[in-house]
């Protein structure tokens, strides 16, 4: 029996775009392994941890607990309010999640893995066979933000600013997929796809 190619597929998109939405379905009705950036980039950041010690050398340790570990709201505050200080702290501990999560990739079982992030430029060539942007309209998804996770539109419009515009996005990726409609429609575009496109 013939196996099928391994994919690795990068997802990106802005602040409450549907990320996490079409992640789930991906795992769900197509199957596929899934890893967060985010999640690895706190893993490097624990206490202890060569990426915080670098990043805490660069920034200082205005964000980090009385315990050691990193106040994400503390480190929220810093990098959306500064994009020097983002920049920096993107440029110690993104190669190594790259590192991290290309090898964790390649090692699953599964035919098709996708890897979350929010931002991709630091990504080495070559890693994703495609990169996938999730748009939703910005009104779309200050609405939902503030509706399922109770954010002030200014929270969401601060978050929205420090963050790729819709014109790097698209350029980065290789696919739209649409996610200002229903969930069901998002649904079809992925099976569109990977069923038919990309099989
Ligand atoms: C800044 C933190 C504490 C904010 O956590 P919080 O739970 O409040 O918000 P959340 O994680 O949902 O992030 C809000 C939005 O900012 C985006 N975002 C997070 N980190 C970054 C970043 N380094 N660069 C650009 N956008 C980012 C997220 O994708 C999301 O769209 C957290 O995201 C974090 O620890 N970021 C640093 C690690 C990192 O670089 N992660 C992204 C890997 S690509
Ligand atoms: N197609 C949809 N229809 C209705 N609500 C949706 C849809 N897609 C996402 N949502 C809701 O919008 C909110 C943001 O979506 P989601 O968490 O998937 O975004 P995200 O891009 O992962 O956000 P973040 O960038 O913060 O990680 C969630 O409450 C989610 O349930």
């Amino acid at each position: 029996m013939e196996t099928q190619k391994k994919r690795i597929i990068g997802i990106t998109g802005g602040v409450g775009a549907g990320k996490s939405t079409v992640l789930a379905l991906l795992r769900e009705k197509f199957g596929a392994d899934v890893f967060l950036a985010d999640t690895c980039a706190h893993e490097l950041m624990e206490p202890g941890t060569r990426g915080l010690e670098q990043v805490v050398q660069a920034l200082g340790g205005s964000f980090l607990a009385p315990d050691g570990s990193v106040d994400k709201k503390a480190l929220a505050q810093r990098i959306f309010h500064d994009k020097e200080a983002l920049r920096t702290m993107n440029a110690i501990i993104h190669p190594l999640v790259w590192e991290t999560l290309g090898k964790r990739a390649e090692a699953s079982g599964r035919s098709l893995a996708v890897i979350e992030a929010a931002v991709f430029d630091t990504a080495p060539d070559g890693l994703f066979d495609e990169i996938w942007y999730v748009y939703a309209d910005p009104e779309c998804r200050i609405r939902r933000l503030m509706e399922s996770r109770g954010y002030s539109r200014e929270k969401c419009e601060r978050i929205i600013e420090s963050q790729s515009s819709e014109e790097e996005y698209r350029a980065r990726c290789s696919r739209v997929i649409d996610n200002s409609g229903s969930s069901l429609e998002t649904e079809k575009q992925l099976k569109e796809i990977l069923c038919h496109e990309i099989c």
